[in-house]
């Protein structure tokens, strides 16, 4: 078994506020992280994900539980984490009124990289990024995406061996998106351990190795997209894109093979078992008076995944 990284020991947070107020943020949290993982975090707003990364950097101490970070827990080790975690917050207000390339470049030198070595790699990313004509620009002046950028960047200078990404891809275009999610690839491919938390579910699946999901403070789920896919409903997914104003002729026609939902006036999903699938697909196929303009048989994703357990946490809740 490779080594671990981070180990997570049954961590809880409570925030106080006002008039003795208090919120649970995370409620006795524990895994596992090892060296050269990718790990995404989803939940949704609210759910305590940022308190989780807070501790992990060891920005916050936990109110109980430790968090272990190379075998050592973090609240001693707060300098030689620094030295090997490079941590992206939300929003980090800090660097606002440096320039671009001072961003880039105070922050590879504070990682340890000669003054050369970072003017060269600040370059680079502004190249990689094509960002170069913004490089005296204060990071205040950019716009959002611009500014979320040049975060990636002081997370991606000086070769971190462990990289935290809260949102990385909040606010970018398709373009940025892509950029970022092939330099997290290719960092892991390089060693590095990433951690990140996203709400991009759907691109977060073409990079993350496993999954934690998270609500209302609690760990719902930890495993491989794969394995956590397994748990959802195991019907086949049939799409049908009908002409218009045939919807509900052709609802009717389907519901004897399984359960008909109504996406839109010419879009319908049938969910079927799968012993179903031979003789529905002779159905659509062997009548070609059918209205069926288009189907597909869809896969379940890990936004299925996400819906799916966060459904289950809420009946528990409710006592359904
Ligand atoms: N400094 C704070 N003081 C009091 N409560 C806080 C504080 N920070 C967060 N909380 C509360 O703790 C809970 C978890 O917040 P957290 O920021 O960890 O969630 P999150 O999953 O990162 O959410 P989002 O996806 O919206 O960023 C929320 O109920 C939030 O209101």
């Amino acid at each position: 078994m490779s080594r671990l990284i981070y180990e997570i020991d049954h961590v809880s947070h409570v925030y106080k506020g006002k008039k003795r107020s208090i919120v649970k943020a995370n409620d006795n949290i524990s895994f596992d992280i090892p060296a050269g993982e990718i790990l995404g975090i989803l939940g949704p707003n609210g759910a305590g994900k940022s308190t989780l990364i807070k501790q992990m950097v060891g920005l916050l101490k936990p109110t109980e539980g430790q968090v272990l970070f190379d075998g050592m827990n973090i609240a001693g080790q707060t300098k030689r984490a620094a030295s090997m975690v490079a941590y992206y917050a939300q929003e980090p207000h800090a660097i606002a009124a440096l320039k671009v390339h001072e961003a880039l470049e105070f922050t590879g030198r504070l990682r340890g990289m000669s003054r050369d070595d970072a003017t060269r790699q600040t370059k680079e990313l502004l190249e990689q990024f094509e960002m170069s004509k913004f490089r005296d620009k204060q990071l205040k002046q950019l716009s959002g995406g611009q500014k979320r950028m040049i975060g990636i960047g002081t997370v991606l200078i000086g070769h971190s061996p462990v990289l935290i990404l809260d949102e990385p891809t909040n606010e970018l275009d398709p373009r940025n998106r892509r950029l970022v999610w092939d330099m997290i690839n290719m960092r892991n491919r390089e060693g590095a351990t990433i951690i990140l938390v996203t709400h991009n579910v759907l691109e977060a699946e073409q990079v993350v190795h496993r999954v934690a999901v998270i609500n209302h403070g609690k760990l719902l789920a930890i495993d491989s997209v794969a394995k956590l896919k397994q748990q959802v409903d195991p019907r086949l997914k049939f799409e049908l894109f009908t002409s218009m104003g045939t919807r509900d002729e052709m609802e009717a026609m389907l519901a004897r093979f399984g359960s008909v939902q109504v996406l839109s006036e010419n879009r319908l999903l049938l969910l079927a078992e799968k012993r179903e699938a031979s003789e529905l697909l002779d159905f659509i196929t062997s009548r070609p008076e059918l209205p069926i303009l288009e189907y597909s048989i869809k896969p379940s994703s890990l936004e299925d995944v996400y819906f799916h357990i966060d459904n289950a946490a809420q009946n528990e809740v409710s006592g359904l």
